[in-house]
């Protein structure tokens, strides 16, 4: 049995014949593998999930998941793959029928059903909402049902398109150990997220998309190395920036930084030079009328990479 869970290879999507969501991409994932896929919003991270999980079909290209071809054996996948969708119907019955139809669905045992959903019910905190009507939630509490059905059966590979939207910190936190405690029984998981954070404590890897392509793929920890050069200078100006344009414009065609962002009276500039070029950029600054009243300076998150990577426009 290949160590490979799933194998991609110059695969690409276009839906309207002229612009490609997904340009061309190849990359593998292992069993029990976390991997990540991030990426602004456009940048074809769903595209690529629908293909591999069988909704929608690849223009070119070749992907093969579990060693089958999702194309020509789209039963076999859907078998053996657990999905929760960005967006998902969400039924007119209780929380607690939606489990039961659910495991119905999936023919799991009764008596392993049963003991599944008490566990994904305690766990996801749905105990208390067990006799509303699933279209009554709030977005999180949606969000909560729909991962926790997807739970109650047995899968090979979970993918999970933005899981945690709209959850609060401290179900986002259960649930990405959940998936953890999973993936290290060899559960395989596909992720997306727009939380670069969760991406640094969840997974194994990394592919960061833009434009429909692969611009970076590593380990978290590789990634922030790789980008290591990388500083973020962040200037509190006391006040609102009164022209951010003209600031990003007035440091960025100076090379004095890849990024400047600003918010309210916050400047966050973002570049490899920043700590040799720093009187500079606060020569700058200031000439754009921001007057720092509390400079800190630090290494590169995540989030900087992301930046770096993928720009901001
Ligand atoms: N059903 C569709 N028909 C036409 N174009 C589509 C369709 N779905 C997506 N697209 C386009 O394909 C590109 C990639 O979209 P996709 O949803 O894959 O991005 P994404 O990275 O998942 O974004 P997000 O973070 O917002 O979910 C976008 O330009 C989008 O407008």
């Amino acid at each position: 049995m290949s160590d490979l869970a799933i194998s991609v290879r110059s695969l690409r999507k276009t839906y309207d014949g002229i612009r490609y969501a997904v340009d061309g991409i190849s990359f593998d994932v292992k069993r029990g593998e976390i991997f990540g896929l991030l990426g602004k919003n456009g940048a074809g991270k769903t595209t690529t999930i629908r293909m591999l999980t069988t909704l929608i079909k690849p223009t070119s290209g070749t992907i093969e998941v579990l060693g089958l071809d999702p194309q020509r054996e789209p039963l076999e996948v859907r078998k053996r793959i657990g999905v929760v969708q960005q967006s998902e119907s969400i039924d007119f019955t209780t929380v607690e029928n939606c489990m039961k139809i659910y495991a119905t669905l999936w023919e799991v045992p009764r008596e392993v059903a049963k003991a599944r959903t008490e566990e994904l019910m305690e766990l996801f905190d749905l105990n208390p909402l067990r006799k509303s009507r699933a279209f009554e939630l709030s977005g999180g509490q949606k969000k909560r049902l729909q991962v926790a059905r997807e739970l109650l059966h047995d899968m090979d590979i979970l993918f999970l398109d933005e899981p945690t939207v709209g959850m609060d910190p401290i179900m986002r936190r259960k649930v990405l150990d959940y998936i953890k405690r999973r993936a290290g029984e060899g559960l395989t998981v596909v992720f997306t997220t727009h939380f670069l954070d969760e991406a640094d404590y969840l997974c194994d890897r990394i592919s960061i998309m833009a434009g429909g392509k692969i611009v970076a793929q590593g380990k978290a920890s590789e990634l922030k190395v790789r980008y290591s050069g990388l500083r973020t200078l962040e200037v509190d100006a006391g006040s609102p920036v009164r022209d951010p344009a003209a600031l990003r414009e007035a440091i960025v065609s100076r090379g004095l930084a890849q990024d400047v962002s600003v918010d309210g009276s916050v400047v966050k500039v973002i570049g490899r030079n920043i700590s040799r070029e720093l009187d500079e950029v606060i020569r700058v600054l200031k000439a754009n009328g921001v007057y720092p009243e509390n400079i800190t300076m630090r290494e590169a998150t995540l989030d900087d990479v992301f930046i770096q990577v993928v720009g901001v426009s």
